[in-house]
């Protein structure tokens, strides 16, 4: 059996909206809509981890508000366990340095995005916060 990939993953309020990312065509999951993040290295903590793949993903800095409830999900050839953040973007221009797209939306309609699956109980709590 494959281990367990750890990914974390920020929710970034920017102006009152949500920060949603595009994966691109040729990463796994190609083009489904996710939380910025990304996988956490060895001997890094989680907000390390998220702190570091925003930057090197989007060119930003950010603050770490909460952590909500992590969530284990199986695709059909690997297992992650994706750890959510909320946060709040402080500065830097905004740079896509691996994704297709990138959106800002009102929160109630981000249940409109076609997500990575794991995102989903993810974004369920965040909506019912
Ligand atoms: N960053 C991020 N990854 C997510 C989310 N939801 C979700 O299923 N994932 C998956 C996609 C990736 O397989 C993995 C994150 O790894 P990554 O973004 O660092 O790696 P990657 O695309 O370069 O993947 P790989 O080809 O190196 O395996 O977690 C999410 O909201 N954010």
């Amino acid at each position: 059996m494959n281990k367990t990939i750890k990914v974390t993953c920020a929710i970034i309020l920017y102006d009152n909206e949500v920060l949603a990312v595009q994966r691109s065509e040729t990463m796994k999951l190609p083009l489904k809509w996710e939380f910025p993040g990304g996988k956490i290295e060895e001997g890094e903590t989680e907000v390390e981890c998220i702190k570091r793949e925003i930057f090197e993903e989007l060119n930003i800095k950010i603050e770490i508000k909460n952590q909500l409830t992590p969530v284990t999900h199986e695709y059909p050839d690997f297992k992650i366990k994706l750890i959510p953040f909320t946060a709040e973007y402080v500065s830097g221009e905004l740079i896509l340095k691996e994704h297709a797209n990138s959106v800002l939306v009102n929160k109630k309609k981000l249940i409109n995005l076609d997500w990575a699956e794991a995102d989903l109980p993810i974004l369920q709590e965040y909506l019912s916060l």
